[in-house]
């Protein structure tokens, strides 16, 4: 696993150790969370990823101080999040995946509430409201009853109640869960502006790959309750290598290119019928000279392909499941009694 350094700020936001939450239903124990170690620096933008049930939720619930850890420790913008829980929720806004607005109000009440909630003046909170309209364009639906948004407009708000109180640490629950692509995208836009604007911590969970690539400077998978990975985006894929794959007429050649592919270092050749892949550092650049080593020893494919590596790939060499295919399966726990141990917000 490689490991995130930060050079900048002296505090960090989050640190966890040792980070563990189990749950008991049916006298069946759920290992949610595992023994997690993790630092975050002030002013990142990390989303954690990983298939249902990994255990993200739990973590944000933790993080949040909805839930108690079961062992381990967890600190948020300098304050323990068991014996500083008040202190904790006064720095953090918190987006979960369901939402706190009460459907018959108005948009801008909502947010008007939510300041006088966190102890901002009447005042205060009514000039807080509006620029936060503003910024996430909600000023066409302000005004109109929560239960009449749109999704999208409905996630943007539940955001806006989450930053009423210009929080240090930004945690969103899968945000775009649920959002058409367009929505999907507005919503990702939006998210990298508030970070950039506001300096503030911002760590998020998601299923989409596309997500986590797209947004966040750091990705954090995790699988069964434990962190797998912890690097950008950008470094988890090229540690893979890309994946050329080369196209013959016909099974022996196929098999004849391999052989002689199985001397390139450092790749990883798979044959499939009258198909080869190869999984290579810097495939795009290398695939000139491959090509030219075929065709000297009279075996040139005749269809070539280099595709990146995506996070999918690389969850899928590190688990050896693809993350696509998990979201498939439905939910194994949809029956298990739900431990109602949550703390009032
Ligand atoms: N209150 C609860 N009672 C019993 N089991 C729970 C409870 N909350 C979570 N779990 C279990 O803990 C595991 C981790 O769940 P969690 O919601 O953290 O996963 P997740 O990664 O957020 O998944 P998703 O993407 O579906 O939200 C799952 O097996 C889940 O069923």
């Amino acid at each position: 696993m490689t490991h995130h350094t930060h050079s900048d700020h002296s505090s960090p936001a989050i640190v966890t150790r040792g980070l563990t939450r189990h749950f008991t239903s049916r006298k069946q124990t759920v290992e949610a969370v595992q023994g997690l170690d993790l630092e975050i620096g002030q002013g990142e933008l990390v989303a954690f990823l990983g298939p249902n049930g990994a255990g993200k939720s739990t973590t944000l619930r933790m993080l949040t101080t909805l839930i108690p850890p079961t062992s381990g420790t967890a600190s948020v913008a300098g304050h323990d999040v068991v014996t500083g829980q008040k202190d904790v929720r006064r720095a953090i806004g918190f987006v979960g995946q369901g939402n706190g607005a009460g459907h018959r109000q108005l948009g801008r009440d909502e947010l008007i509430s939510q300041g006088r909630a966190y102890g901002l003046s009447h005042a205060e909170s009514r000039e807080r409201a509006a620029q936060l309209i503003e910024d996430l364009d909600l000023t066409a639906v302000a005004d109109r009853k929560v239960s009449s948004l749109s999704g999208g407009q409905r996630r943007r708000l539940d955001i806006a109640m989450g930053l009423v109180h210009v929080p240090r640490v930004l945690f969103l629950d899968e945000p775009s869960t649920g959002l058409d692509p367009q929505n999907r995208a507005n919503l990702q836009e939006l998210v990298r502006r508030l970070h950039a604007d506001s300096g503030s911590t911002v760590v998020l969970t998601t299923h989409y790959l596309e997500e986590a690539d797209a947004l966040a400077d750091r990705v954090i998978v995790v699988d069964h309750g434990r962190m797998i990975a912890d690097d950008s985006a950008a470094r988890l894929k090229s540690g893979l290598g890309d994946l050329v794959r080369l196209g013959y007429d016909d099974p022996s050649s196929a098999a004849r290119a391999a052989a002689r592919l199985g001397r390139v270092p450092e790749s990883r050749v798979d044959v499939d019928g009258d198909a080869v892949s190869l999984r290579v550092k810097d495939g795009s650049r290398m695939v000139g000279e491959l090509l030219a080593d075929l065709t000297a020893d009279g075996v040139p494919p005749t269809r070539v392909e280099v595709a990146r590596p995506t996070l999918d790939d690389v969850f899928l060499d590190l688990t050896g499941r693809s993350l696509r295919e998990t979201q498939q399966a439905p939910s194994p726990d949809t029956d298990s009694t739900e431990i109602n141990n949550e703390v009032a917000a």
